[in-house]
């Protein structure tokens, strides 16, 4: 397992400062930069949609970890790759047919990572695992920010984490929605290899960017 990747979710930033924002977590030692993409169909909240992601994709070279909560997501995907995505990452629940989805992010030269929602068993990624390149588990119902993490997902990371050392594959194992330091510490003992976070790593201001970063690191 490699040392645990730390992607700040820019759904907390300031929006009216999004290019510093951007560059102040680059700045702070994020690893990735985590655009969340609400369509207010399969989550109940808007957020932005790629011509707000392409704003930023200059004013920084992390790699863009793109999670979208959109339902169906197909017609999206071109533009978000356009966009400067480097991991397209799809929800298992918003379906159609989440294997030709990922087939369709592979064949745009793109990362494919697969989401799963905190009532979706780990056993949903049977037949997906050998075509990702990482697994997101979702720790909060997606949609907003600022929830509380869901103790009953680290059993599944854990789970999860066994299916893809049994696989052989490189998949990244990433968990999404509540975490804190805390958290963070139980969701890489249990096995997660990247972390989401968006209201612990924007608290306090950009002058505590660094250490909030740190502190996820443990
Ligand atoms: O996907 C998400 C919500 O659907 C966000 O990435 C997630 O909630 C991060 O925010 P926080 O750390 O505040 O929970
Ligand atoms: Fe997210």
């Amino acid at each position: 397992m490699q040392p645990v990747r730390i992607a700040p979710s820019i759904l907390s930033a300031d929006f009216a400062k999004l290019g510093g924002e951007v560059r102040a977590i680059d700045a702070a030692g994020a690893d990735w930069i985590h655009i969340d993409v609400m369509d207010g169909h399969f989550v109940p909240n808007i957020s932005f949609g790629p011509a707000v992601m392409k704003s930023v994709r200059g004013v920084t070279t992390k790699p863009f970890d793109v999670h979208l909560m959109i339902a169906p997501v197909d017609a999206y995907l071109d533009a978000f790759a356009e966009a400067g995505a480097d991991c397209i990452t799809v929800h298992y629940e918003a379906g159609p047919h989440i294997h030709r989805s990922l087939q369709h992010i592979k064949s745009l030269g793109k990362r494919a990572g697969i989401v799963i929602c905190p009532g979706t068993p780990a056993k949903m990624l049977d037949y997906l695992l050998d075509m990702v390149d990482l697994v997101l588990v979702m720790s909060v119902n997606p949609g907003f920010g600022g929830q509380s993490f869901i103790p009953s997902q680290l059993k599944k990371i854990a789970a999860i984490r066994n299916m893809i050392d049994k696989s052989g594959r490189a998949i990244d194992l990433e968990v999404d929605g509540g975490v804190d330091a805390e958290w963070a510490k139980r969701c890489i003992e249990a096995g997660a290899d990247a972390l989401v976070a968006g209201t612990s790593v924007f608290r306090g201001g950009p002058d505590h960017y660094a250490a909030n970063i740190a502190a996820l690191r443990g």
